[in-house]
């Protein structure tokens, strides 16, 4: 790759001027509103940089290099907290995150979900209560028109790859190489399971994972860069067909919320529209706190 291409990809990455980078590496406060979308670079280990006049690109490929170093020693960190955390107290901050969602008004008018199924050992929050409610619904209901629809990823590759594809029950899901239950590409007689990015109808709420997140709305997932790739291309399409944008909300306990200025982030990271925590919803941008005022 030649240089100008790299040094134009990093900046469209950073998408800032090299004044503001620090203030993205200390992590000042984001606005409410989303930034414009980001195009996702590839990793520059394998260029050049010629030596004359490029000290600010060299700059500014070495602190992106920084930034996502900075991840990496924050994800430990959270990981390792994560694994000491005491388990009655994690299977207590576990119920009050799925009570919260889901006596939400914003859950309960949901139509359409994207939702994650939770890897216990991965001590993510879970989500089979959730995931119950909703399936259930749909099994009681029978009623296609009122019942929740519900989609959940699939990894298809790892180069930050993956699916939503619609599931109508926890057997339809079976165990992938990281140990994360996850939908077949086809059901049991060999129909193809609907795809998000295919359906006629708009999803209205995604549930998020992730390790840490900030009250700005930073999320910082587990670096494969899954779900803000897919994030950014659902955003895209709702945008094309002039449907209303999904609400983002992130399930999180206690000890994942950091204080703004901690959580790194590059302007490929989607921002969450809102948290969940052990002591309530957490509203972060316009649309969040428009649903929370109205009590939607
Ligand atoms: N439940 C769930 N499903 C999900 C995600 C998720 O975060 N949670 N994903 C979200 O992207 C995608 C899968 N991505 C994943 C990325 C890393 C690891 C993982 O096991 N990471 C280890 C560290 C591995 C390493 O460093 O080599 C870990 O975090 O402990 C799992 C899933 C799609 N499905
Ligand atoms: N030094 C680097 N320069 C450029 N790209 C990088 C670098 N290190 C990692 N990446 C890429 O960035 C992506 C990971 O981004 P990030 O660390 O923001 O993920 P994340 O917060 O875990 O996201 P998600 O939750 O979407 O999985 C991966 O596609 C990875 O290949």
């Amino acid at each position: 790759m030649c240089t100008h291409a790299l040094t134009t990809r990093v900046k469209a990455a950073l998408m800032v001027q090299p004044a503001s980078l620090a203030a993205i590496l200390i992590g000042t406060p984001t606005p409410l509103l989303h930034p414009p979308l980001p195009v996702r670079l590839q990793p520059p280990a394998a260029v050049h940089l010629p030596t004359v006049s490029m000290s600010t690109d060299q700059d500014e490929t070495t602190n992106l290099n920084e930034m996502f170093h900075q991840k990496r020693i924050l994800r430990s960190k959270v990981r390792k907290a994560l694994k000491s955390m005491d388990l009655s107290l994690r299977s207590q901050e576990d119920n009050a995150i799925q009570s919260n969602v889901l006596e939400a008004s914003w859950f309960k008018s949901s139509q359409r979900l994207c939702a994650y199924i939770s890897c216990s050992a991965l001590r993510e929050v879970d989500t089979s209560k959730l995931l119950s409610e909703i399936l259930q619904n749909l099994a009681k209901d029978g009623c296609a028109q009122t019942a929740k629809k519900l989609y959940v990823p699939r990894v298809e590759d790892k180069n930050s790859h993956m699916r939503m594809l619609n599931i109508s029950s926890m057997d339809d899901l079976i165990a992938n190489s990281m140990n994360i239950l996850e939908p077949a590409p086809a059901d049991g007689v060999g129909n193809l399971r609907e795809d998000v990015m295919q359906a006629n109808d708009p999803v209205d709420l995604f549930i998020l994972p992730g390790l840490a997140f900030d009250r700005s709305g930073r999320r910082l997932g587990r670096g494969g860069g899954y779900y803000d790739t897919f994030l950014r291309k659902y955003q895209e399409l709702a945008r094309e067909r002039n449907w209303k944008q999904p609400l983002l909300v992130a399930l999180s306990y206690s000890l994942q919320i950091m204080d703004d200025g901690i959580i790194p982030v590059t302007l490929q990271d989607v921002l969450v529209d809102a948290l969940v925590t052990p002591s309530g919803f957490i509203p972060i941008s316009k649309s969040a706190l428009e649903r929370f005022d109205n009590g939607l």
